[in-house]
């Protein structure tokens, strides 16, 4: 046998790939491969049973690698393959060697509370420049967050956006009318709420709406919110192949290129245009909120106080982008799911028409109507648009953080919470799996939007920036949608099954359709 002075790996690859050869640098290559790989086996294995992340229930692979997690996220199935390890091994789950899940209201508590040493996870590459969502440091995100605040309360968007929001509602309405009249009475209602969300994100962002929903276009695609998802979970999954998809396979196709290359569509040289031509515009009618924003944000005091004096171009069309990135999908979505709640219960359905039959639709008188906001709330609380991962690391505290007073997590460990884990976790909620508006309705129950078991816009300093608006365009849609089309009923295609929802950065009904008939009187 032909023993070599290296090793008997070395000797057995040589010997596989039938090249004999006493190349020094050769066998030296071996030697370091072998060293790197012991000692990555060994630490992998010291994090996955010595670590105190072991105490920590889940799948025998959750404690060695999270290609399973990732996997399902590729596959849009990241919520629910979470909240099925919730209902095998409880509110904390280790789903990675170095990832935890939580739908504990204690721990998401912890995480999300305002000053909390949790910082948000990005995967936003260096070179884009960062949005109000994407920004990590507190300092930052602080300022940014500060400086839309205004325009995003409530008195003021009822002023700005309300009658937008109600001319963009009625007009789905007939889109939806005109759709079933073509079409035996049946029109896939969530195609024209997506309409409806983005047109409105449009109008607040460039200044443009009303278009898409004219056109019955889908989207005006600045941002690809499915594609940035796939490729955070190829560069999560695995980085070589996330790099020949990036520097070799976009080269040849398009589809691989808008996967890969996903966040270049974040990178707002191209927007700064559309930015720019917005600041332009004189005429009050062309001024959206957001058009004020980037007017204001050229000298705001609040950023002055800072040592900046105003946001550059890149940060404005970077956030414009990050609005319609966040804002438009999950209002379409939430919207669809509601629908879909109320017409399941055809005596709420009744309810409700009644509610909004003689109501002035103002979003003012709108907000006391008690069954439209209950059946708003408890759809929120199972099938909100944005219920996913929201990821956090703490890399601050040198011996790690006490979570929830429980588990000691290791600094560097990404613990991620669920709004839709948190609200069907039974510790939280009584049966908590059934839609029952009614829960809403006893005068023990917190109404607030945010609390530490309900959460459908997150919690702390992180939580929605328009949360207001996207309420308003819920309420008002819902309410146009009621009083227009009463009798309306799910078509045959809708099923629990087609409603699943899927994990694309946002949530989606697994079929991206929820059919509607329209009664014959419409
Ligand atoms: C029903 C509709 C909506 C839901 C369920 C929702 C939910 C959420 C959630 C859960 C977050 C936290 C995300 C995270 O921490 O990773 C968030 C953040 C955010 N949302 Fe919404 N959102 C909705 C509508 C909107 C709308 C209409 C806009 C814009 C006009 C918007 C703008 C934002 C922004 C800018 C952030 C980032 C906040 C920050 O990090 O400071 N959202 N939203």
């Amino acid at each position: 046998m032909a023993t070599s002075n290296t090793s008997f790996l070395g000797y057995l690859i040589r010997e596989a790939s039938g090249r004999m050869t006493d190349s020094p640098v050769f066998n030296t290559a071996i030697i370091l491969f072998i060293i790197y790989l012991s000692y990555n086996i060994v630490n992998r294995l010291r994090i996955a049973y010595f670590s105190p992340l072991s105490r920590i229930p889940g799948p025998w692979h959750g404690h060695l690698t999270g290609l399973v997690l990732r996997y399902h996220i590729l596959n849009g199935n990241r919520v629910n393959y979470v909240q099925s390890l919730h209902e095998k091994y409880g509110p904390f789950v280790r789903v990675s060697h170095n990832e935890v899940v939580t739908c504990d209201a204690a721990a998401t508590k912890d995480i999300h509370a305002v000053g909390t040493t949790w910082r948000k996870w990005s995967h936003i590459p260096d070179d884009i420049t960062p949005n109000i969502f994407s920004i990590v440091d507190p300092k930052q995100h602080s300022i940014r967050q500060r400086f839309y605040k205004k325009f995003f309360q409530q008195t003021t968007l009822r002023k700005t956006m309300e009658p937008a929001v109600l001319t963009t509602a009625k007009m789905a309405i007939q889109g939806m009318k005109k759709d079933a009249a073509a079409a035996g009475n049946v029109v896939n209602v969530h195609e024209w709420f997506m309409l409806f969300g983005n047109d409105i994100m449009s109008l607040l962002t460039f200044g443009e709406g009303f278009g898409l929903m004219e056109k019955g276009e889908r989207v005006v695609s600045v941002v690809t919110p499915v594609e940035l998802h796939k490729m955070i979970a190829w560069s999560e999954l695995s980085i070589p192949i996330f790099l020949i998809g990036r520097f070799v396979l976009s080269h040849f196709s398009e589809r691989m290129k808008a996967v890969f290359r996903a966040d270049v569509a974040l990178n707002p040289t191209e927007d700064k245009a559309i930015a720019q031509l917005r600041m332009d515009r004189t005429d009050e009618e062309g001024r959206t909120v957001f058009a004020r924003a980037i007017e204001d944000a050229k000298e705001d005091e609040m950023l002055k106080g800072h040592g900046k004096t105003r946001l550059t171009d890149d940060e404005i069309a970077a956030d414009a982008l990050g609005f319609q990135l966040a804002g438009a999908e999950p209002v379409g979505v939430s919207l669809t799911y509601l629908i879909w709640c109320i017409l399941q219960h055809p005596d709420v359905q009744k309810q409700v028409e009644m509610e909004v039959a003689d109501v002035e639709l103002s979003d003012a008188a709108l907000e006391n109507l008690p069954i439209l906001n209950s059946t708003i709330l408890e759809s929120l609380r199972l099938w909100g648009g944005n219920a996913t991962a929201m990821r956090r690391r703490e890399d601050i505290t040198d011996g790690g953080v006490l979570l929830a007073g429980l588990y000691l997590i290791p600094k560097g460990t990404v613990v991620s919470t669920q709004a839709y884990s948190l609200h069907r976790n039974p510790d939280n909620w009584k049966d908590p799996f059934r839609w029952d508006h009614k829960r809403w309705l006893d005068p023990a129950q917190s109404h607030s939007i945010s609390t530490d078991r309900f959460q459908p816009f997150s919690a702390g300093s992180r939580m929605c920036a328009a949360y207001h608006l996207a309420l308003m365009e819920i309420r008002v849609m819902a309410a146009v949608f009621f009083k227009s089309l009463p009798g309306a009923r799910l078509a045959p295609s809708v099923t629990p099954e087609s409603m699943v929802m899927v994990d694309r950065f946002n949530l989606f009904p697994k079929h991206d359709s929820c059919e509607v008939i329209l009664s014959t009187g419409n």
